[in-house]
């Protein structure tokens, strides 16, 4: 429509020139005459003023009419930017964690923020201005072939092989976008290397190597962008000089071969100048859509495939086994807990890692009673995490099931994590409120009060909280970094215990602290036992001590069950 608009616009000027440089043509032109008998007006020159008053106000609509229609285009391409980002973002974080074993976070962050913004900013929007631009395009074709058929030939004969040549570069404008992203997907990749392990940088004194690295890349994006922007010009500068050499050859032909002045041919002139003016944008904004298209066409895959794949976990088709997968709700969407009275039950369980030659764990079985605490020792390598991971639902068993009072937590894996708590070996902690943090993904309105304090005493942090000039409410840095690693981990054990969850599962939460925050840490824990279900992996055995019962795990299998004693000390009695 405004496309239309403008090309009307344009299109009225030249006969408007026309009648002003002739007004006797009020009289005897076919399509005036009568309009002008219409008006009732007395004057040639009324009538001009009328039909330049006319075309002006054609001129204000159609701006108008632009105006908005960008606004449009821009809100329509931004309103998809939101969604295709919160539609990756739900992606992400429905797809089952097996996803996430061979998904490096460098490129899901790029994919999310930056891919999106190219599918959006630099296909949607340029394939539009491109539709709009080739309405332009083809009106003022028509437009000059019924001024001048030599002009229509001259239009086509310099913007088709424009086309065609520009046509033959698409391979190197997709190889062109596929390199950028790559290049971009690797400075993420150096920014979360060199800053997520800052300390180490620092230390080991890297931090020229990854400045190079970035260089590299950035380097390598800036030659294919620039290489692409560029090429962007051409069609441009090749249309214009040769519509302006064709403008020149027309003025000196007509002076020297036909001894016509400007004045004889300054109508067509006029519309050919207005009309090429507005064509030479139009058309290689038309023609530059195209590389546009071809160049972000790597990042349309890329985005394409991911939700792709998120439909077929969500088919269960990656997941032959266990069809439970399907349910991809969120859990504010799912408050349903799957009832525990007696025990949980895992009954023959294995699993092997996609591509991984060895099962990870083979054939294990073992019972948690409500109220026990039990405990995975075993060596590095042993499959104690794997096993967490499995009985978390982050993985689901190649063979075997883990019942809950006898009902498969696969029939509802939500309702099964909505009855666990996990605090792992390192907590992550958000940049924000100690608060917030314990409280982790709540709204600030719907925080529980009386939730927290339990959490907090039951955690034995009421004193170092109380300590700290704003309390709870003091900013603990990215991850923690104003915390000791000790009083992270009793924040960890906070926030699995605000969510009051029956069950908790502690992966090696004291490996990493000294002796004095361990005993802190490990009373904390033992204080739980009896109240709560607990699983925990140590490597420390003197923090499982008080567990009613240890699992001794070796290259997947259970070698060893029973009590501390049995376990532990009659094994090392052994080993004597
Ligand atoms: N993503 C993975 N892909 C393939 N194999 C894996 C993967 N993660 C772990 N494994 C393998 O599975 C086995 C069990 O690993 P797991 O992490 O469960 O051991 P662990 O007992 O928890 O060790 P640690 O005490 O060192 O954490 C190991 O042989 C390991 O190499």
């Amino acid at each position: 429509m405004a496309s239309l608009l403008e090309a009307i616009g344009i299109g009225l000027i030249g006969p408007f020139l026309n009648l002003a440089s002739y007004p006797e043509s009020v009289h005897n032109n076919a399509f005036l005459a009568p309009i002008y008998k219409q008006t009732g007006l007395q004057t040639a020159r009324d009538f001009i003023v009328i039909a330049g008053l006319f075309i002006s106000i054609v001129f204000c609509v159609k701006s108008l009419t632009y105006f908005f229609v960008k606004r449009y285009i821009y809100e329509f391409a931004s309103n998809l930017k939101a969604q295709l980002c919160s539609r990756l973002m739900h992606t992400y974080l429905s797809v089952p964690y097996v996803f996430f074993l061979s998904k490096n976070t460098a490129t899901i962050i790029k994919n999310i923020v930056m891919e999106t913004d190219k599918v959006c900013y630099d296909y949607v929007l340029p394939l539009l201005e491109g539709c709009a631009n080739t309405v332009v395009t083809i009106v003022l074709i028509l437009l000059l072939a019924k001024t001048d058929l030599i002009f229509l030939a001259v239009t086509s004969a310099v913007i088709l092989p424009v086309i065609i040549i520009f046509y033959q570069f698409r391979k190197s404008f997709r190889r062109w976008g596929e390199q950028a992203s790559q290049a971009r997907k690797e400075m993420v990749s150096i920014i979360n290397h060199s800053l997520g392990s800052i300390k180490e940088t620092r230390i080991i004194g890297c931090e020229r190597y990854f400045e190079s690295k970035m260089y590299e890349q950035g380097r390598k994006y800036a030659k294919s962008e620039s290489l692409f922007k560029s090429s962007q010009i051409i069609p441009r500068v090749a249309i214009e000089s040769i519509l302006v050499l064709f403008l020149i050859l027309l003025v000196c032909v007509n002076l020297v071969l036909f001894n016509k002045g400007l004045q004889d041919i300054l109508p067509i002139l006029s519309v050919f100048v207005i009309t090429s003016l507005r064509l030479v944008p139009s058309a290689s904004q038309s023609i530059a859509a195209i590389s546009y298209v071809q160049n972000t066409a790597y990042s349309l895959d890329i985005i394409y495939k991911d939700l792709r794949d998120t439909e077929l976990y969500q088919d269960g088709k990656a997941m032959k086994e266990i069809s439970s997968v399907k349910n991809f709700e969120t859990r504010e969407d799912n408050n349903k807990i799957i009832p525990f009275v007696n025990q949980v039950n895992l009954k023959n369980i294995s699993y092997s890692y996609p591509n991984a030659e060895y099962s990870a764990l083979s054939n294990i079985s073992l019972t948690l009673k409500k109220g026990e605490s039990i405990a995975l020792i075993g060596k590095s390598g042993a499959g104690k995490t794997t096993l967490v991971d499995l009985i978390l639902g982050l993985l689901q068993p190649t063979s075997g099931d883990i019942c809950v009072d006898g009902t498969s937590i696969y029939q509802d894996i939500s309702s099964w994590q909505n009855l666990v708590a996990y605090i792992p070996q390192s907590i992550f902690l958000i940049d924000d409120t100690i608060e917030k943090n314990i409280a982790f993904g709540v709204p600030e309105h719907l925080i529980d009060q009386k939730r927290l304090k339990n959490a907090i005493e039951a955690a034995q942090i009421t004193e170092f909280i109380n300590q700290l000039p704003d309390g709870i409410n003091t900013v603990v840095g990215e991850r923690g970094v104003r915390l000791s690693g000790g009083q992270r981990q009793r924040v960890g054990i906070a926030r699995a215990l605000y969510n009051e969850r029956e069950i908790l599962i502690l992966d090696e939460a004291t490996s990493a602290l000294d002796n004095e925050t361990e005993a802190l840490v490990t009373e904390a824990i033992r204080a739980l036992s009896g109240s709560k279900t607990m699983i925990i992996i140590a490597h420390r055995l003197t923090t499982v001590e008080h567990c009613d019962r240890l699992y001794m795990l070796k290259e997947g299998h259970i070698v060893k069950s029973g009590t501390y004693k049995e376990v532990v000390l009659e094994e090392a009695y052994s080993q004597a």
